[in-house]
């Protein structure tokens, strides 16, 4: 491809983007896959420019705002190229040219533009803090609260991109045999400091192409999440829930962790995901898996199963504020449902999903959410309401592992700026084994219809 073909293509792209609420990583697979002819260094390099404009998209904005001039795909790689990649005005114009495969002439507004931004750089002392650190309105001042005077940091630590971490399947390879595959297919890996079974790899591999992945000796998942996984300790032969499982990545590393001993659940209100979890299950080599797709968290298989399992993960729908070095469009996409339909639907989940639990069994509460408000705060009312239920301090839930590690406080907070991982939020509760009749008194009264299923 033609410099100015990448750019047509990254073009077309960010206007996929722009038309469709589904993630940017989904949408640019799909237009890769339906674009067999376009090579890999061409895919990298497309794929290069439309994320630095979605990882810079609020200070882009902020300068075609500036200079009246619309936000369409055209100006915002216009603009990337000047701003970010310190491109002449001369030489970006030169490829908008009309050739084949490349992008039509530059129009008025355009070719100001150009001028506007030549020798600039994207920052600029005039922009606010938040701005200039892509953070979307609705979530500054939340997220001022949670972090005070580290907000700055925090948020400097979300705009580079996130590392690439795999978890070693423990049922087919151990993190050394896994490390050893890798080298040999020229992938240089080093173990991550806090997950046992983590890899994290150097650079940017395409490791779903190796035959190491394809036989299930790992899977790509962020240690963050890997973590949220093992600190619901799940055993051989134990009975599991997850109960938001989507398409399974924490499932995953449980029924690992069981070695195929016990049974897990993987339920969600979203069937599709459910089946492409399956194929997963079945590359990892798991058979010890079960999906169960909900009509609700009400649905009444949860009451029918009321006190029959050791552990229960609500891996909760939630805002996405930790995953956003992953996912930079997810910034300055509409919310989805929302913080107001968010915040009851995760408190309706874990209270339904806690009915589950068996006297002396574990709740685990995780969000990918920065925000007290998704995790403490939802937490604490829980706790409230559910006197059954008693926090267990996450150093005692895994202490082989947590009680070493940087983690402070009685439940998980990971923040790219402090461990190098996505965001994530976990709390480990315990039903008490003499709390069960209390609890089964409370649980089962409010049978209020649930709010719609969000696809978070
Ligand atoms: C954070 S995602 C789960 C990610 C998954 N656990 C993983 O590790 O790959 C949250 C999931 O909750 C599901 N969900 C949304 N509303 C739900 C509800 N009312 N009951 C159960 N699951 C729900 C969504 O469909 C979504 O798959």
């Amino acid at each position: 491809m033609t410099p100015a073909a990448r750019i047509q293509a990254a073009i077309d792209l960010l206007s996929e983007i722009e038309a469709t609420p589904r993630p940017a990583d989904a949408l640019v697979s799909q237009f890769f896959r339906n674009r067999r002819y376009i090579g890999a260094k061409d895919r990298q390099g497309v794929a290069g420019l439309v994320y630095s404009v979605l990882r810079h998209r609020g200070r882009l904005g902020w300068w075609l705002d500036r200079c009246n001039v619309m936000p369409t795909p055209r100006a915002l790689l216009l603009a990337e190229a000047v701003l970010v990649q310190g491109r002449r005005a001369d030489s970006v114009s030169g490829l908008f040219n009309g050739a084949k495969f490349g992008p039509e002439p530059l129009n008025d507004s355009e070719r100001r533009l150009l001028k506007a931004v030549d020798t600039h750089t994207i920052d600029h002392p005039k922009q606010p803090e938040a701005l200039a650190l892509e953070v979307p309105e609705w979530a500054e001042a939340p997220l001022r609260a949670a972090f005070g005077d580290r907000f700055h940091a925090e948020m400097a630590a979300m705009l580079g991109e996130a590392p690439l971490d795999l978890r070693a399947n423990p049922l087919k390879a151990a993190r050394e045999q896994v490390q050893a595959a890798l080298a040999e297919a020229g992938v240089t890996a080093a173990p991550t400091g806090l997950s046992p079974l983590g890899l994290r790899v150097q650079g940017r591999a395409p490791v779903s192409a190796l035959p190491a992945f394809r036989e299930g000796l790992f899977e790509i998942q962020d240690e963050g999440s890997q973590l949220v996984a093992l600190l619901a300790d799940p055993r051989p032969g134990m009975q599991v829930v997850d109960f938001c499982a989507g398409a399974g990545g924490k499932t995953l590393a449980i029924a690992a962790m069981m070695d195929n001993k016990g049974r897990v659940v993987a339920s969600d209100v979203l069937e599709g995901r459910l089946t492409r979890a399956k194929e997963r299950f079945r590359r990892a080599g798991l058979h010890n898996i079960e999906t169960r797709a909900l009509s609700s968290e009400r649905d009444p298989w949860v009451k029918r199963h009321k006190g029959k399992f050791d552990r229960v993960v609500v891996d909760a729908p939630c805002s996405g504020t930790g995953t956003w070095r992953r996912n930079p469009d997810s910034r300055w996409r509409p919310l989805g449902p929302g913080l107001a339909e968010l915040l009851p639907l995760q408190a309706a989940i874990l209270d339904s999903a806690a009915r589950l639990v068996r006297p002396g069994g574990r709740l685990v509460y995780a969000t990918c959410s920065l925000l007290p408000e998704e995790n403490e705060r939802q937490v604490e009312a829980f706790l409230a309401n559910h006197p059954a239920f008693r926090l267990l301090p996450v150093a005692e839930a895994w202490p082989e592992n947590l009680g070493a590690a940087p983690v402070t406080g009685d439940t998980l907070r990971l923040t790219p700026a402090r461990h190098d991982t996505d965001g994530f939020f976990a709390a480990v509760m315990v039903r008490e084994e003499a709390a069960e009749a209390t609890e089964a008194a409370t649980s089962d009264a409010a049978g209020t219809e649930p709010p719609p299923a969000a696809d978070v």
